[in-house]
């Protein structure tokens, strides 16, 4: 098994066709070959032709096939049939303003990433020429919902999260009376007790006379019966018949065990350790595994501050986009990691296309879950590795992965063929040095921001803080100050030097500031690897609030791994809820 680029038969289909044989409008062609997509997956091939005549649909397909490919063009032809036939064929039809646009489909999806991604994918084949009279726009949570309003001024095709699209329903700003087509994308998450009722309310609030579409990698008995209400007369396109695992992802599972002289009294000493394990097995395994991207899933979002500033002091440039984070910081963090900045998103479900590696640092909850998250790597046929980190009470949780939805999962270890195969090939890979390089000026950025944000936050505090101008090295040379202006600066390995004299003032600052640090570099920090760190502004933090910090965070972990642990075991074992064969 190797890394390369070949399709599996996942996305291969024998018919020797392209896309003009699914789709008649020469601008709508044009923009799926300019997009890359030549041939058609399996997926699109069964339902582009029956999505176009209008029919409601529940299909399925695994991870990373093609679905979403398949609604963007159900939905441009859906608009397409709405709009006179002299402005839809030519590629001089007028520029969007001469033309009055009313939201004609509506696309929804569980979280505002997926949102945005999807809203790429129909702008890039919209890129074909249908860009000057059709106009597609992400509404999602977290960003000014007023320019949602103006955009539904002149917007044909809305791809939203539930909630932002109720409200916009709701509020009479989503005019719904020119809409016909409504699809729900990842309808298994949307059919969650979350997001069901909402997504219940626009489907009635879109009106009757829609086409609607439902798309998931996974179904099972509790969503078909919710979906039934939902999409009358479908017809069913279910492509897989087991369980949905992809052809080119290999999957490991590596055991961690506390060691004799870290027995935990506590639960919250005990998760803690046991986290600090996984850390350090995930370093082994991106030291010893040739990726590309990784993406790395956690249960539970306040360790991914800790795991980004792991990593960080290792020298793996890695960002996250957990809860807590504003949603403009996550599209800024989701545009890094598309632009190939970042080698590690500590993430949900997102569609990077180099992304060849895939880390749960926790089991998910439900074995679909654990479907979607490695559907991140190895899309659209290619190969890629899946690795779950576990200690002793997920390793049964992988047993009932393994014995009863017949997932294959291996024990990572040297000794394995397919693993070992892999891990040799990358001693003839150079692709990790260019990378580095470009993950390094990266790193070297954001060690300048964080320089300069320091710079600030002395100012701001203490007002003109006099300091020798004793400075070399390359951040000193590219930067231009003003003469009264004196520094504190870090060379670019990270080492801070700071006068002399003025050391103790800044010390408080410092520790404070260091824990903001994007990208400390190693040498910045020799610490062990810490998960559950000390509050760093210890100025600010006296021991007492510390104690309480960390009783209060022992007590919420406490209740989290107890329902967790019910949830989980309750999921996996009692019942059978993947039975893929139902459709
Ligand atoms: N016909 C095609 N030819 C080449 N690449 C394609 C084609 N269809 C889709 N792709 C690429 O495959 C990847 C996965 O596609 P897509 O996101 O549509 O899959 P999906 O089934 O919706 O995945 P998920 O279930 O995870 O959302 C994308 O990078 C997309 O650009």
């Amino acid at each position: 098994m190797t890394l390369d680029r070949f399709h599996s038969s996942d996305v291969h289909i024998n018919e020797n066709l392209d896309f003009s044989s699914l789709v008649s409008n020469p601008m709508l062609l044009k923009g799926l070959t300019e997009s890359g997509y030549q041939r058609p997956s399996p997926i699109q091939l069964k339902t582009i032709p029956m999505g176009r005549l209008g029919l409601d649909m529940i299909a399925q397909a695994k991870s990373g096939t093609g679905k979403t490919v398949v609604f963007s063009v159900i939905a441009i032809e859906s608009v397409l049939s709405q709009l006179p036939k002299d402005l839809t064929n030519r590629s001089d039809s007028g520029s969007k303003s001469q033309q009055q646009q009313y939201p004609r489909a509506v696309i929804i999806a569980p979280t505002r990433e997926i949102a945005v991604q999807i809203q790429d994918v129909i702008l890039n084949i919209l890129q074909g020429g249908l860009n000057k009279i059709i106009t597609c726009v992400a509404m999602i949570g977290g960003m000014p919902i007023q320019k949602d309003k103006e955009n539904l001024k002149r917007c044909s095709i809305v791809v939203g999260t539930p909630g932002r699209v109720l409200s916009l329903i709701d509020t009479g700003h989503l005019d719904t009376s020119h809409v016909r087509l409504f699809v729900m994308d990842e309808a298994d998450k949307l059919m969650e007790d979350l997001y069901r009722d909402d997504v219940f309310k626009i489907c009635k609030g879109l009106g009757s006379k829609k086409q609607v579409m439902a798309f998931s990698a996974t179904y099972d008995d509790d969503l078909l019966a919710h979906l039934d209400k939902l999409v009358k007369n479908p017809v069913y396109v279910m492509l897989t018949n087991g369980t949905p695992e992809l052809e080119g992802v290999l999957q490991f599972y590596k055991t961690v065990k506390l060691r004799q002289e870290q027995q935990a009294s506590t639960v919250f000493m005990r998760q803690t350790q046991l986290m600090e394990e996984k850390f350090a097995e995930l370093e082994g395994i991106f030291t010893h595994t040739p990726f590309y991207q990784a993406i790395v899933f956690l249960n539970h979002t306040r360790r991914a501050t800790d795991l980004v500033k792991f990593l960080a002091r290792r020298g793996w440039p890695a960002m996250h986009i957990a809860s807590g984070i504003s949603q403009v910081e996550r599209l800024a963090v989701m545009e890094k990691a598309r632009k190939f900045e970042l080698r590690v998103l500590i993430a949900r479900g997102i569609d990077i296309d180099r992304v060849n590696l895939v880390v749960n640092m926790d089991l998910p909850r439900d074995p679909e879950t654990y479907l979607h998250r490695i559907g991140r790597t190895g899309r659209y046929g290619t190969t890629g590795l899946a690795v779950s980190i576990v200690d002793d009470t997920e390793l049964k949780t992988i047993e009932i992965l393994k014995n009863e939805f017949s997932i294959s999962i291996h024990e990572l270890s040297a000794e394995d063929k397919a693993y070992s195969d892999l891990t040799q090939q990358s001693k003839n890979r150079h692709h990790e040095r260019p990378l580095q390089a470009a993950a390094d000026q990266e790193q070297f950025k954001l060690l300048e921001a964080a320089r300069k944000d320091k710079e600030m936050e002395i100012r701001d505090a203490r007002g003109k803080v006099e300091l020798d101008d004793d400075e070399s090295g390359p951040a000193a040379a590219s930067r231009q100050e003003t003469p009264k202006e004196k520094r504190t600066l870090e060379s670019t390995d990270g080492a801070e030097r700071i006068a002399t004299g003025q050391k103790e003032a800044f010390a408080g600052k410092k520790r404070k500031l260091d824990r903001r640090m994007p990208f400390p570099s190693p040498t910045v920090s020799e610490q062990s690897p810490s998960v559950a760190e000390p509050p760093a502004d210890k100025t600010h933090s006296p021991e007492s609030e510390h104690q309480d910090a960390v009783r209060e965070e022992e007590s919420d972990l406490k209740e989290e791994t107890a329902q967790e642990t019910t949830e989980l075991y309750e999921h996996y074992a009692g019942h059978n809820a993947c039975n893929f064969g139902r459709l």
